[in-house]
């Protein structure tokens, strides 16, 4: 009797397979079916979504994410070249992203014809999208004592490739699209460590230091100018259920931070409240009241032992 590798007999059952299998499928369909609605749903590929991603960031900053070595006659070309290529690539992304949505379109034409809108409506965004993020780039050199030029930003900065994210994932949101901007949210988490829902709204001249472990939450409202460092938390305080003891979704439950706002590393500030413009929190704080404009918050002792 030949035996392989694995020390087993060859021709005989090695894995228990069927039982496995069976079981499996047994506990596959007692949770759902592969068909949703009569079709199997193809999920969006996040790998797809990385590609997309570099072709958006090359289109919007050529030098700097896209190739080194444009020229004033090739550079408009390449741009064209790359921008048709991504929306070919992200329309097909948003496509199979509708169908997971709460009202997914009908038949695939409709599917189709509403990914190619969508899709259409975010390319249009991308000039303001772009301008935006300049001043992301600008409030960055003028917030960092350490910043040294542009270049160090755009690449070196977790806090740049969280933001560049958000702008086009909260764009595509916007638009109709949250799937796909939800998995671009958490593409960003887990090359940056920031975790910015694309629902969250924010404003321009947006800097977020170092970054790590930065949260801010769904319905986050951000003005102008403000600047977040490291482990800061915009969340939210408590969950309301209704009578039957289910969450309810989408509920405004995150801070208002007003125009140039600082809110220093491991600052956490939960709930529907309002930080004034002008203020100041410091770091470790614990704020769940609105405070005013102008405010400085900090800690009241310090500990010495
Ligand atoms: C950031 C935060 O509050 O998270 C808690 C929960 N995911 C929510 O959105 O309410």
């Amino acid at each position: 009797m030949a035996i392989d590798s694995y020390g087993a007999a060859s021709g005989a059952a090695r894995w228990d397979l069927d039982e496995v299998v069976n079981q499996l499928r047994v506990s596959r369909e007692a949770t759902h079916n592969i068909r949703h609605q009569g079709r199997v749903r193809e999920l969006p590929s996040r790998a797809q979504l990385v590609q997309i991603l570099e072709g958006l960031a090359a289109v919007l900053f050529p030098t700097h994410y896209g190739r080194p070595n444009l020229t004033d006659e090739s550079i408009d070309y390449f741009v064209g070249d790359t921008l048709n290529t991504t929306l070919d690539r992200l329309h097909e992304q948003v496509r199979r992203g509708l169908q997971f949505g709460a009202v997914a379109p009908e038949t695939e034409e409709a599917q189709a014809q509403a990914a190619l809108s969508i899709t259409r409506a975010f390319a249009a965004t991308l000039p303001q999208v772009r301008a935006l993020l300049v001043s992301d780039v600008q409030a960055a050199y003028a917030g960092d004592p350490a910043a040294t030029s542009i270049a160090e930003i755009m690449l070196c900065y977790p806090g740049m490739v969280a933001i560049l994210h958000y702008r086009l994932a909260h764009s595509l949101h916007r638009l109709g699209a949250p799937f796909i901007a939800r998995i671009i949210s958490d593409i960003a988490h887990s090359r940056t460590g920031i975790d910015i829902h694309p629902a969250a709204q924010i404003g321009a001249s947006f800097f977020i230091d170092h970054g790590t472990g930065v949260v801010i939450g769904e319905t986050t409202v951000i003005g102008e100018r403000v600047r977040l460092y490291q482990h800061v938390t915009l969340g939210a305080k408590r969950f309301p259920a209704d009578a039957s003891g289910q969450l309810i979704k989408g509920t405004p439950r995150h801070p208002i931070v007003e125009d140039d706002v600082v809110v220093y590393a491991g600052a956490t500030v939960l709930g529907r409240i309002t930080i004034g413009a002008g203020s100041t929190i410091g770091g470790n704080i614990w704020l769940t009241q609105s405070v005013p404009p102008n405010s400085n918050v900090s800690q009241a002792h310090m500990r010495s032992d």
